[in-house]
């Protein structure tokens, strides 16, 4: 493949799905600049799309070019899976339909298993060695466990999905609330679906001098205001934007996978729905968010955390809905 980075490193091999959606959109032109890999990393980028949303993405690789960003050693277009994914590195499935006023993410099941199951097979048979696989297509997680069921060559390390905005929602809201700086929350924990049943967990939460703990004694602020309006986030913003969110969507997926691939700083944590290993009480196989850290290779589970009785019952409510979501894969 021809490059024209002056770099030294190798360039890394990204694949977007639905590069000329909405999400797509907002991600790419990030990416090719060095946002989610790092500066001096360059890229090879793969738009997979819809055929009938090539003309699109040819539009969208013209304006790539007009960037002239150093990092981006090529970008390819595609509406062959199986040739996007030959050697891919770090798979971005985004491609997917959004929801729209009224549904719920898992209204999508039906419409959008078919395709993680097939992507999933084809990663299995073309993807590189290090494949690394990001889910942001609703349902997010289920989505990842199907992909993952049927590509089992792939370790099961490699497949996520997204639940970082939701982790970067509660950052915000709690920000707000201890009126600190976004940079001085640490400690939140997104656990379960990415749907209105995940939890946003404070009790470990440092926010500047005040703990989790402390914010929580306000009750009715945890339980009528802060729970619902992060995990309620996805819906207002359709409401008020008549769209699905996508530059935040974005921003998380770059954040997530920077996370992922160059290493969590320091001795705090993120959120990610990664497939469970049978700990915290969550089902072995089900992609679940958990607290997590990554040394640059892999996500690791911050084990230990105490989860007290009011955190058990909704971490145990968003696990009983991703296992209602895989039986209902299970009779499609
Ligand atoms: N996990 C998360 O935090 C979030 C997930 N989402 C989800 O991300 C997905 C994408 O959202 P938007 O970009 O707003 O939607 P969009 O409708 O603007 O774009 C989706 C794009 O995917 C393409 N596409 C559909 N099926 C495809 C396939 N099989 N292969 C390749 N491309 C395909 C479409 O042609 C379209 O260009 C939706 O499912 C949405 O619900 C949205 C926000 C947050
Ligand atoms: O709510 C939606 O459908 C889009 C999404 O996943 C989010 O914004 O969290």
């Amino acid at each position: 493949m021809p490059t024209r980075t002056a770099f030294t490193k190798a360039p890394v091999t990204v694949t977007v799905t639905g590069a000329a959606g909405t999400i797509g959109y907002a991600a790419l032109f990030r990416v090719a600049a060095g946002a989610m890999l790092g500066h001096d990393q360059p890229v090879h980028l793969r738009l997979l799309e819809l055929p009938a949303a090539l003309g699109a993405a040819e539009g969208i690789a013209m304006e790539l070019d007009d960037c002239a960003l150093p990092q981006l050693a090529s970008v390819e277009i595609f509406d062959d899976p199986r040739a996007a994914f030959d050697g891919v590195q770090q798979a971005l499935l985004i491609g997917a339909k959004p929801r729209t006023k009224g549904m719920e993410r898992a209204d999508l099941l039906s419409a959008n298993a078919a395709v993680f199951a097939e992507q999933g097979k084809v990663l299995g048979e073309v993807a590189a060695d290090d494949v690394r696989i990001t889910v942001v297509g609703n349902p997010a997680n289920t989505n990842a466990a199907i992909a993952a069921r049927h590509a089992p060559d792939i370790p099961r390390s490699r497949f996520s999905a997204l639940t970082r905005l939701d982790h970067n929602r509660a950052i915000a809201q709690l920000a707000r609330r201890a009126e600190v700086p976004v940079t001085a929350i640490s400690g939140v924990t997104i656990w379960g679906n990415h749907s209105a049943t995940q939890y946003p967990d404070i009790f470990h939460v440092r926010a500047g001098e005040l703990s989790g703990e402390a914010l929580a004694t306000d009750r009715a602020w945890l339980v009528d205001d802060f729970i619902p309006t992060v995990a309620q986030r996805g819906s207002a913003i359709i409401a008020a934007r008549g769209a699905s969110s996508a530059a935040s969507a974005a921003n998380g997926t770059i954040d997530h996978v920077q996370d992922w691939a160059l290493g969590t700083a320091g001795d705090g944590w993120t959120s990610a729905a990664i497939v469970s290993p049978g700990v915290y009480g969550v089902p072995e196989g089900l992609v679940c968010s958990f607290p997590v850290r990554s040394d640059g290779t892999d996500w690791e589970i911050v084990e230990g955390l105490e989860i007290n009785d009011f955190s058990r019952a909704r971490i145990d409510a968003s696990v009983a809905e991703l296992q209602a979501e895989i039986a209902a894969v299970d009779a499609l």
